[in-house]
């Protein structure tokens, strides 16, 4: 195979901790493997604000179109919240989406057999839990047209606006169909078809595309109800396909499921380079003090293998070290309880690279 080339934007706040450590276990899986791959690092979110006044400069943009795959860490922090909206750091990770023409967003959500007992739920619901969040990545409410706070009429006001077409909604319903196919066969579609347009357009189109999937079976779901049944009865979801803001919200709440959001990985994908990250953020609260868990960035790597680079056998190393790891009781802080084994960021990414095989 063909050496690759990966582009790793660490970020901000944890994510050059993180992004470290996943990069340290994809070299290390992918030499067992013989597998090659090239990578160098851009700059994204705060860190290119300092760097050179934006959040997303376009030699960042053209390298990540020229790649085979981006790794991002994570962008924001209160260090640039006072800046004007259209240099917020978050911007970059927004415009590398649109720029990637990545509108499909997979956010599996499983619990790991070791973490079970740790988790909130009853032992009988956590074994049940394996879904997959397809999140729409661009459109909606996210690209909308925005006007930010402004006095009108002596009333300070703001608006943002949710639109959402016919073939955005059709691509990633597709897509989530595809993705139950060769799983359960379930497809839960998430609105709000009982209060905004966009979703009820959303359940129209949304059945009209399961029809070509005998296969599968569609139901709807309003995200209020959701919100609820992920926590009351999280088995019953196979795959769950809504919309930006929806699938945003939702899939932090789901991260709950495994124990912490620092194991969820996601990738991002469309109709170019795909883009990998965990789905939670800087963390400004721990950047820096080797708290942070680095195995959603770890296992984001895994799915970087598996789509973008095309070696499964270093995906399938890298997550059964990952499931390992956790066998044998490393946890980082916060996944920690009394009687396992307490490590840093640094650490839990050696032990995952003493784990591959
Ligand atoms: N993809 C991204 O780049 C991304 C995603 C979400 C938020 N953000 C940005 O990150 C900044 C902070 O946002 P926030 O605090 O709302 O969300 P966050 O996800 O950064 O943090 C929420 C909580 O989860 C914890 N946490 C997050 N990742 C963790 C990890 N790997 N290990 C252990 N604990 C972890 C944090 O310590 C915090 O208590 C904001 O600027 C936000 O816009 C960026
Ligand atoms: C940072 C922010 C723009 C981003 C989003 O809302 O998409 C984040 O929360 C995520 O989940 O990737
Ligand atoms: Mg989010």
């Amino acid at each position: 195979m063909s050496s690759k080339h990966i582009v790793i934007i660490p970020g901000d706040g944890i994510g050059t901790e993180i992004t470290a450590e996943a990069l340290r276990v994809s070299q290390a899986a992918a030499e067992k493997c013989r597998v090659a791959f090239t990578y160098e690092n851009k700059q994204a979110g705060g860190a290119a604000i300092d760097a050179c006044g934006v959040p997303l400069p376009e030699d960042t943009i053209e390298a990540c179109r020229q790649a085979d795959g981006v790794l991002l860490g994570a962008v924001g922090g209160p260090k640039w919240d006072q800046v004007a909206p259209e240099l917020r750091a978050e911007k970059a990770i927004l415009g590398l989406r649109k720029s990637l023409g990545l509108y499909a967003n997979l956010r599996p959500v499983k619990v790991f057999s070791a973490l079970a007992g740790q988790s909130p739920l009853k032992p009988e619901i956590v074994k049940t839990v394996d879904i997959l969040i397809v999140r729409e990545l661009n459109g909606g409410i996210y690209y909308g047209t925005r006007r930010e706070a402004a006095v009108v009429n002596g009333i300070e006001q703001a608006c943002d606006n949710e639109m959402y077409s016919r073939p955005e909604i059709e691509r990633i319903v597709r897509l989530a169909c595809q993705a139950a196919a060769g799983r359960k066969g379930r497809v839960v579609s998430v609105d709000k078809a009982n209060v905004l347009a966009t979703s009820r357009l959303w359940r129209k189109v949304a059945n009209e595309v399961a029809a070509d999937f005998s296969q599968v079976e569609i139901s709807h779901m309003y995200v209020d109800n959701c919100a609820m049944q992920l926590v009351l009865n999280p088995g019953s979801f196979d795959v769950i396909v809504t919309g930006n803001l929806f699938g945003d919200i939702l899939s932090d709440e789901a991260a709950v499921l495994s124990g912490s959001i620092g194991l969820l990985p996601s990738a991002s994908l469309g109709d170019g380079t795909g883009l990998y990250e965990p789905i939670h953020g800087s963390a400004p609260d721990i950047a820096g003090k080797g708290l942070a868990n680095p195995l959603g960035t770890i296992l984001s790597a895994a799915m970087m293998f598996r789509y973008s680079l095309g070696s499964n056998q270093v995906a399938d190393m890298i997550e059964d070290a990952v499931e390992q790891v956790l066998a044998d009781g490393y946890r980082t802080a916060d996944i920690y309880q009394p009687g396992f084994t307490r490590v840093t960021t640094e650490e839990m990414g050696q032990q995952v690279i003493a784990r591959l095989k």
